[in-house]
């Protein structure tokens, strides 16, 4: 079961992804501007980001079974009608149920591994999920260039459509929702309801603690891997495209080798969560100052470091939903995890938006010749975000320590909480 969701989630991630190597010839498809280009991203980011706490309330009334399935359709009927799109709007519609359908997957893939494995194996379950599923982004890169130089078009994106049917296939065959039935319902959802869940879920520390552990670490690497780190590297490193590709699909492979060592780690350390985390973001705006701060263009090897402390940033997001897990009960998980997915998808989306404006304003005559000085104004946005999280981290750990002592003092410190 773990393995079929796993692989939707994968698909998810895969169909996310597809566009970042299919830019070009999408802007002469559309005939777009690069601005326009990048409004697919925006687009699928906010409608993510906007989905996550509905489908949370979905999944805690529906059960993830129907969920997931509801996810793994519409990304298929969105994709192929991405094939077919032979206008912007067109795309832009197609896009945006990409995003609907993505955001539909990874709550649900969640929701089953909380359900059906050992408390204490979830960490390890959990972090293995982001990572093969982070493998999506890097099969869009090579195979999808290549469909798309061999294929055209539409046959690719027709195809990457079609493992869908296969995977909702298997889900309805094989995925259950819990060991005594197939398909579970929650208790019907009042709009008082849901008001009272959903401030439960967001007055627990522990939740606000996980949204802000999401919002800190991963935005770094979201947003080279979706839309600027291409750039960045060639126009503000000056790199040839080829190393830049590289040190991309690097970021990816440094996530998936810390996904588990961070998924063995968590569970010795519970205790520690928070301050893992802080050292993980410190260590990422370390090394960003070093780069943003070198005199001219950074050496590769710095490039290199940045790139392997970002990618650890995407598996320590996940501590966030381990953060969640433990701080609410079952009944209000799926809810509880849908806020916290919000922080790095809406801290990627504001960088998104912010580096394209910061990079026009700084950019003599506009275009998209854009300088290293530009990039150096534009990366720095970063900032804002690395210290309002930080900050926010900060303060629900403290919280999160005194409820716990207030409530439960004899667990202080042995509890993974
Ligand atoms: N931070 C990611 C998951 C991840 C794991 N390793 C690297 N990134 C996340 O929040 N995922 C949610 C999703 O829908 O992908």
């Amino acid at each position: 079961m773990w393995i079929v969701a796993l692989l939707v989630y994968l698909l998810a991630v895969f169909h996310r992804s597809s566009l970042a190597v299919a830019g070009l010839t999408a802007a002469e498809r559309f005939d777009i501007s690069a601005a326009q280009l990048a409004t697919f991203t925006m687009l699928q980011l906010l409608v993510y980001a906007a989905m996550q706490i509905p489908v949370g309330l979905l999944v805690d009334r529906f059960g993830p079974r129907r969920v997931l399935l509801t996810g793994a359709l519409t990304l298929t009927l969105a994709q192929a009608g991405f094939a077919f799109a032979d206008s912007y709007p067109l795309a832009l519609v197609a896009r945006l149920f990409v995003g609907m359908g993505d955001a539909m997957t990874f709550i649900c893939v969640l929701r089953l591994v909380n359900t059906w494995f050992a408390p204490r194996r979830i960490p390890l379950i959990t972090q293995l999920t982001g990572m093969v599923g982070q493998l999506g982004g890097a099969l869009a890169a090579v195979p999808m260039t290549i469909a798309l130089r061999e294929l055209g078009w539409t046959r690719s994106y027709l195809i990457a459509a079609s493992f869908g049917i296969v995977l909702s296939l298997a889900l309805v065959l094989v995925v259950r929702d819990v060991p005594g039935g197939r398909s579970v319902r929650g208790p019907a959802m009042s709009v008082t309801r849901i008001r009272a869940s959903l401030t439960a879920s967001w007055q627990q520390p522990g939740t606000r603690l996980g949204f802000w552990t999401h919002f800190s670490t991963q935005f770094s690497a979201t947003t080279l891997a979706l839309l600027w780190g291409y750039p960045f590297f060639v126009q503000g490193e000056g790199l040839s495209d080829h190393t830049a590709g590289l040190l991309l699909t690097l970021m990816v492979g440094v996530m998936v080798v810390a996904g588990p060592v961070l998924g063995l780690i968590i569970p010795r350390h519970p205790w520690h969560r928070s301050s893992i985390v802080l050292g993980i973001v410190g260590s990422i705006v370390t090394v960003w100052t070093a780069v943003l701060a070198w005199p001219g263009e950074a050496p590769l090897g710095l490039l290199i470091a940045l790139v392997v402390v970002a990618g650890i940033g995407g598996p320590a997001s996940m501590i966030g939903f381990d953060l969640g897990r433990t701080s609410n009960p079952s009944d209000r998980m799926a809810s509880a995890t849908g806020i916290i997915n919000q922080g790095g998808f809406i801290a990627s989306l504001l960088l998104v938006v912010a580096i394209g404006l910061i990079l026009d304003w700084r950019t003599p005559g506009g275009g998209s010749d854009y300088t290293p000085t530009a990039f150096r104004w534009a990366m720095s946005f970063q900032y804002v975000l690395w210290a309002l999280g930080i900050l926010q981290i900060w303060r629900y750990r403290v919280r999160t320590r005194r409820k716990i002592m207030a409530e439960n003092p004899e667990e202080y410190g042995r509890v993974p909480l």
